[in-house]
């Protein structure tokens, strides 16, 4: 064992020194070679835990998981591990509570944190909790607080106690000096939002956690995602799904993004399965710790029109706000090819397909739940997570 851990940190010392020279962000996670264990000289309550790490079965805990993705991510990982996952948030949101278990847990309270992760032998920490950039502008201090607070907290015990950690980035950590057609990974990263800012500093301490002590830290930095489960949770591209319910409901949609803003999406089929792709990948097939995932890009008038092919009668009027600023400063297509060549991601719906599909659900949970207010009763619509419809982008 102890010749083990040498032998360990003399890979790491050397897979850190090849790696000099390359882009912070290309620079390849030490979890590679080095998934479990750690410098020796890393102090704190190293192995005072249960030692979760040894066992091969990940057991989950996923923060923030009230939330748009958390709502559908949870089943999915239920599904795949069984018992194996404990949702945790600051507020309750019944279809993730009612169907497993449930902690309260604030992030930004290490000791909690560590609590909920030694008593339930967690070792796998999804990170989801977060002020998303339009709310993070009506109140920076929090914004700032709880994504840099959480995302430290999660990092510092999975050193401490040898956690894998998935956390999302997005594409908000570009700003407006990036280029803004078909963005890499490797580029100018100067937000002008509190949200990206946070988020720049996840990407880096991911980054350092991982060449430093060996954490197994992986990312992919979203772009807008669409779904139709729950609404989103105060971001800028969250136009993009209050548009489908304003047109099966009220038949006109006032969008606070101008008509020719066009940004990067992903369909939550697409989000989830490049999510569990990455989490399960073979660590020696990634070459960086955070990857750019894409599936389409479109406009406000493009989306509308996409829709007024299926719903003729719906109207848009355009009332842009501060968050057309923020879609401005922000890649309108970024370039994922990183991502399809290390793991083989492969985005299955483009925007018809995309649209199709979220009308369809849209309109039978519609109907469902107008049929629950009928009859009283509470039920709820089982979807399959990781749905694909006819590819669309094979190739
Ligand atoms: N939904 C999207 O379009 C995109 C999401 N992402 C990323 O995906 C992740 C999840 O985002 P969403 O689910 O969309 O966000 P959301 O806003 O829908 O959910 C975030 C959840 O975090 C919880 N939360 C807030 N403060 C907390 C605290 N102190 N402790 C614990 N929980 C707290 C909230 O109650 C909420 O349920 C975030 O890291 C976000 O940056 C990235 C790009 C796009
Ligand atoms: C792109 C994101 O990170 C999020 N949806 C937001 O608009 O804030």
């Amino acid at each position: 064992m102890a010749s083990k851990k040498i032998a360990n940190g003399f890979l790491y010392r050397l897979l850190a020194s090849s790696r000099k020279g390359l882009c912070d962000n290309q620079a390849r996670s030490i979890s590679s070679t080095c998934t479990r264990s750690f410098p020796p000289q890393f102090g704190g309550y190293l192995r005072t835990g249960q030692g979760p790490s040894d066992v091969d079965e990940p057991r989950f805990l996923v923060t923030g998981a009230s939330g748009q993705i958390g709502v559908e991510l949870i089943p999915l990982l239920r599904q795949r591990h069984p018992d194996c996952v404990i949702a945790s948030d600051v507020r309750m949101n019944r279809e993730v509570t009612g169907a497993g278990p449930f902690v309260y847990c604030d992030v930004q309270d290490k000791d909690n944190l560590a609590r909920i992760i030694l008593e339930n032998g967690i070792n796998t920490v999804v990170h989801l909790a977060t002020l998303l950039s339009a709310i993070g502008e009506r109140n920076p201090q929090l914004a700032l607080k709880v994504n840099t607070q959480g995302i430290q907290n999660v990092l510092e015990l999975a050193a401490q106690h040898n956690l894998r950690v998935y956390a999302p980035s997005t594409i908000a950590v570009f700003g407006p000096t990036t280029p803004r057609e078909d963005t890499p990974d490797c580029t100018v990263k100067e937000p002008t939002t509190m949200y990206g800012i946070t988020k720049v500093h996840q990407e880096l301490l991911g980054q350092y956690y991982s060449r430093k002590y060996g954490v197994d830290f992986r990312s992919l930095r979203y772009p807008g995602v669409i779904s139709s489960a729950t609404l989103p949770g105060g971001g800028t591209t969250d136009y993009a799904v209050e548009i489908f319910h304003a047109a099966l409901t009220t038949g006109s949609y006032a969008c606070f993004l101008g008509p020719d803003t066009a940004l990067p999406f992903l369909y939550m089929p697409d989000c989830l399965a490049a999510t569990y792709q990455l989490m399960m990948a073979d660590s020696a097939s990634l070459s960086q710790t955070t990857y750019n995932v894409t599936a389409m890009s479109f406009t406000p008038a493009e989306l509308c029109a996409a829709i007024q092919r299926r719903l003729p009668g719906f109207t848009v009027d355009y009332r842009p706000d501060f968050r057309d600023a923020i879609a401005r400063s922000w890649p309108q297509s970024v370039d994922d090819s990183p991502a399809r060549a290390d793991w083989g991601w492969r985005p299955a719906f483009d925007i018809d397909a995309m649209t199709d599909h979220m009308l369809t659900a849209l309109d039978a949970q519609l109907r469902a739940k107008r049929e629950r207010a009928a009859s009283g009763k509470l039920r709820q619509a089982t979807v399959d997570p990781l749905l694909r419809p006819p590819s669309v982008h094979a190739a």
